[in-house]
């Protein structure tokens, strides 16, 4: 049987990769995958726990067919690897940290993708890019630019898309998408 295949997705700075390593323990222990994504980002950005290539590379391997789902955002190329189509195969669930503007396509590909969206208040948001300090200030007023053309945007208002919201504390969010997918965290054994 197939699993399922959760399409995480939120504003640059909503939390995603926080999210997903504060939850990937009981992910994993609900049998759920969590992928690493390919990325043009240069190593030496802080960031989340991604394979950083060089955008000939990141081409070569997209042309090899090395990727399930690939796209372009914020002046950078993102790429799922092939391999979460043995996970599903295998009746395992994935859950990969997606892009808003590719959710249309991927939905293609995977009808039945669980997508996710993570909010978070607006103010929080700026908040949380500048103090992360990835971006440049130009870098990051355009990512609060993006955003604001999504939220403008009545599309990702789709009713089947599941709203998340990471405003308050981390602990709470992970708890909420444990909840969401029906998967629990593993009684402590201590
Ligand atoms: N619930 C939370 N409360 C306070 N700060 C948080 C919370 N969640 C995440 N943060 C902080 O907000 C910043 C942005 O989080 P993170 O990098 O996980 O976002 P992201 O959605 O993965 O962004 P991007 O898409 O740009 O990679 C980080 O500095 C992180 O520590
Ligand atoms: O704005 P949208 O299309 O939702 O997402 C674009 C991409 O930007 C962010 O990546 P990062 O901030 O470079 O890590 C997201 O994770 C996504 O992959």
């Amino acid at each position: 049987m197939d699993g399922r295949l959760i399409y995480l997705m939120g504003p640059s700075g909503s939390g995603k990769d926080s999210l997903i390593e504060a939850a990937r323990e009981p992910l994993r222990a609900g049998n759920c995958e969590v992928v690493r994504r390919v990325i043009t980002r240069s190593a030496e950005s802080v960031g989340e726990d991604a394979i950083e290539v060089s955008r000939e590379e990141f081409d070569r391997r997209r042309a090899k067919g090395d990727f399930a789902l690939s796209w372009q955002a914020n002046g950078l190329s993102y790429g799922i690897p092939a391999r979460i189509d043995q996970w599903l195969a295998d009746g395992r669930d994935v859950l990969i940290n997606g892009s808003r503007a590719h959710l249309a396509e991927a939905q293609q590909r995977y009808p039945t993708l669980l997508p996710v969206l993570l909010t978070v208040k607006d103010e929080a948001l700026r908040e949380r890019l500048l103090r992360r300090g990835r971006e440049s200030p130009a870098e990051i007023e355009a990512r609060l630019h993006r955003n604001a053309l999504f939220t403008a945007d009545d599309s990702i208002g789709d009713t089947q898309i599941r709203r998340l919201d990471n405003s308050g504390d981390l602990a709470g969010t992970v708890a909420n998408l444990l909840k969401l997918l029906n998967l629990s965290a593993k009684p402590d054994q201590t």
